[in-house]
């Protein structure tokens, strides 16, 4: 159900313009000091705490969101999503990661059918293969068990397991049950991504899991062609049956592939690449490494925020809250970028993940029916986790430019460490960081302070912090498998809604095409050089220049002219 405007030509947009110059002239530490307005603006969800109080928002503001959620039918379009109505209208399909994680008595249907059924016949059978696969009585060519596994896969179906894989690796439980066992991912074409992907593994005791959606993804295939010649060089091609088996939407080439389609774990359209960790895309690679009962936990973390974004009031709503400051932060205040620090190295991965979340779904040009936008959507999301990005990045923020940041913490660490004679325990010491950022980007440091700290007068304006630098603060109450499920949730419905109030397909990604078409024609000029010496044409000034010295250089082939798949690092 397109609104049949923009959602900038709205009564409720333009009221929002002009609040947006009205809050600016409010800083930040004053909002703060309103403890009524700052007690409105944290709700929790099943252990999970959102504080939005250092958003540069009043309660009026808010007031103001909510109508503008209203008039862009938000609660319309969470409804049509979670009951399998057609919304990525662009390639006529329903958007329905929800049902990935959905119990299995539940009933979601799209085109007349109920999906959870089809979901849990999956899940089924990753949970029987993982298990055999993990206690040995799913062998290898030569009889020996399959402890390591590598999945092969880019972009969606890379992103997202390797952010959960990299959180999950530090919880105990679930280390315990990986014991012995490795995980690894290749997603680069890069030869140096091939080595590094299979250095110090033997054939005889991997598996090869090729994870892509549409089977077709040229670098996926390539490297999927590279491990089963691993594969196949040392063991036979016979072995590729044992060693190598795929996630896919696509069965038919994977069995064209030379995979058993019975060794194939299916997907569906409905899933988005970027929205399917959920799937078999990151819960067979997750199964085989941790087991399937410890991912079930990630699954059902995901599913209680589900349950809370379609369930919840708006104005309760963590998901939709946080989608609407996004666009109160980018399109009203003109803050494009948001920072995404998890004061969590196991979270490490996860602003990468959301990163292709964010920005492939809501980087777009045009509303859901095809009219140029007069306003920005989408933000530029990166991040890296604390304290590290403080002795990075921080500066930028907290004196140049005005980035939102997504502070996130976690009360209970994984991994504990209390050093005899230090005042705080080493988890604490990170904490205390999470709760003093925030602040010191609201507040900032005045003039007047530095003076009464004896400043010199010279160095008042380069140890000035203008504050008024808005942040939100989740807090998790650790990182078990069950809160990682709830963080990727609260995060994938927050670029839902940014997208649903913006006008626009959150859920396809045309923006992609333009470069791997002209690649194509690149890969048949540097194919023909190659072999005919044909001469580069058809390019550009520059593209031939660059080609023409590329050419002229290493062919990228072992100058021996081997073709052994040894890594060399
Ligand atoms: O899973 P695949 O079909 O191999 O696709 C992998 C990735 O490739 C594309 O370029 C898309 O932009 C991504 O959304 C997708 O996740």
């Amino acid at each position: 159900m397109a609104s049949p405007t923009l959602i900038s030509d709205t009564v409720e947009w333009k009221d929002l313009k002009g609040h947006a110059e009205e809050i600016k002239t409010t800083h930040l530490r004053d909002l703060m000091g309103d403890v009524e307005r700052c007690k409105s603006m944290i709700v929790e969800h099943d252990g999970v705490l959102l504080d939005y109080s250092r958003q540069c928002a009043s309660r009026v503001t808010l007031e103001k969101l909510l109508k503008l959620a209203e008039v862009a039918q938000l609660k319309d379009k969470i409804n049509m999503m979670c009951s399998g109505e057609h919304i990525n209208s662009t390639e006529d399909r329903p958007v329905l990661h929800i049902a990935l994680r959905a119990a299995k008595d539940s009933v979601i249907c799209t085109d007349g059918r109920n999906v959870v059924p089809d979901v849990w016949n999956v899940l089924e059978k990753i949970g029987d293969f993982a298990k055999r696969v993990r206690n040995g009585s799913w062998v290898g060519e030569t009889g020996k068990p399959l402890k390591d596994v590598v999945s092969v896969g880019i972009g969606g179906s890379f992103l997202g397991p390797l952010f959960v894989h990299t959180a999950l690796q530090t919880d105990p439980e679930a280390a315990e049950s990986a014991k012995d066992r490795q995980l690894r991912f290749l997603a680069n074409v890069d030869p140096v991504d091939v080595a590094r992907s299979i250095v110090g593994l033997n054939p005889e005791t991997t598996l090869v899991v090729v994870v892509s959606k549409t089977f077709t993804t040229a670098e996926t295939m390539l490297n999927a062609r590279t491990l089963r010649k691993w594969i196949s060089d040392s063991l036979g091609p016979q072995a590729v049956a044992k060693h190598m088996v795929a996630v896919s939407t696509n069965l038919t080439l994977v069995e064209k592939f030379g995979i058993d389609p019975s060794n194939a774990f299916a997907f569906w359209d409905w899933v988005g690449g970027r929205y399917s960790v959920c799937s078999a895309v990151g819960v067979l690679p997750l199964s085989l490494q941790y087991g399937f009962s410890i991912v079930k936990k990630f699954l059902d973390g995901a599913r209680s925020i589900d349950k809370h974004f379609y369930s919840t009031s708006l104005d309760k709503n963590i998901p939709v809250l946080l989608g609407l400051l996004s666009v109160w932060n980018v399109s009203f205040l003109g803050f494009p970028a948001r920072a995404i620090l998890p004061y969590s190295q196991a979270l490490e991965k996860f602003a990468p993940h959301i990163q292709q979340v964010s920005m492939e779904s809501n980087g777009k040009g045009v509303s859901i029916d095809g009219t140029a936008l007069p306003y920005e959507a989408g933000e530029i999301d990166f991040g890296e986790p604390g304290t590290n990005g403080q002795h990075s990045f921080y500066q930028l923020i907290h004196q140049g430019r005005v980035i939102p940041c997504d502070f996130i913490g976690v009360v209970k660490s994984q991994q504990p460490i209390y050093l005899e004679g230090e005042i705080v325990s080493n988890h604490d010491e990170l904490m205390s960081n999470f709760f003093a950022q925030p602040d010191a980007l609201a507040y900032g440091k005045s003039p007047d302070q530095l003076q009464l700290e004896n400043v010199a007068y010279h160095l008042i304006p380069h140890k000035t912090f203008s504050g008024n630098r808005p942040s939100v603060c989740l807090l998790l109450p650790s990182l078990s498998a069950y809160n990682i499920g709830q963080l990727l949730a609260i995060y994938e419905h927050r670029i839902a809604v940014e997208g649903f109030v913006w006008g626009i397909n959150s859920f396809d990604q045309w923006g992609v095409e333009l470069g791997k078409s002209l690649a194509s024609q690149v890969r048949k000029q540097l194919h023909l050089s190659r072999t005919s010496a044909k001469p580069v044409e058809g390019f550009n000034f520059s593209t031939t220049t660059l080609l023409s010295r590329y050419l002229q250089g290493d062919a990228g082939i072992p100058s021996d002219g081997s073709t052994t798949l040894l890594p060399r690092i």
